[in-house]
């Protein structure tokens, strides 16, 4: 897909395509439609990303909120969305033993429990080992540092999503 076809395309289809370039959050994509035309593909991603950036923090917060736990009950349930079940699985979390789903419970929980969000990472950029350790670096991290930390990460996902649909080198976004 080119930058021509995304200019074409009405409120209804573009919001199709790219509801779930911020996961679950549709109303990004309904809001950077009103600002094509899109010079290219970085500029559609900058629309994207400054729409998050405007939002106060309860807005920010509310992002990171409709991410599913890595490795969690959603996981379990079948109920991830087809993006998110193939990051989750790229990174080898759907394929845990009893020991490494719980202890990624309980780090996710202890996560949850100190920041108000759940524990969001580009897992397409890590592995089952990574993630872990990641979680329990960042469980030590002061509160406004890590929400800017999240944030980066929900970027990093859109990121390699919008390249998924224009079929870009994710290195050059
Ligand atoms: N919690 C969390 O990071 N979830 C996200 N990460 C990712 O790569 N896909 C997701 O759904």
């Amino acid at each position: 897909m080119d930058i021509k076809k995304v200019n074409s395309m009405d409120f209804g289809e573009f919001v199709d395509v790219f509801g779930n370039v911020i996961e679950r959050c549709p109303l990004i994509a309904a809001a950077v439609w009103s600002q094509r035309p899109f010079s290219d593909l970085e500029d559609l991603k900058k629309h994207f990303f400054a729409f998050i950036d405007a939002l106060p923090q309860s807005g920010q917060e509310g992002i990171l909120r409709c991410h599913p736990d890595l490795a969690g009950s959603e996981l379990r349930r079948g109920t991830l969305t087809a993006e998110s079940q193939r990051e989750q699985s790229g990174a080898g979390l759907t394929t845990l033993g009893a020991d490494e789903r719980l202890r990624l419970a309980e780090l996710n929980a202890q996560y949850r429990a100190r920041f108000g969000f759940p524990f969001v990472l580009a897992a397409r950029f890590s592995d089952r080992a990574a993630v872990s350790r990641e979680l329990a670096r960042r469980l030590l991290c002061p509160s406004a540092q890590e929400l800017r930390t999240a944030l980066g990460e929900v970027k990093k996902i859109g990121s390699l999503r919008l390249a998924d649909l224009l079929r870009a080198d994710p290195a050059k976004l």
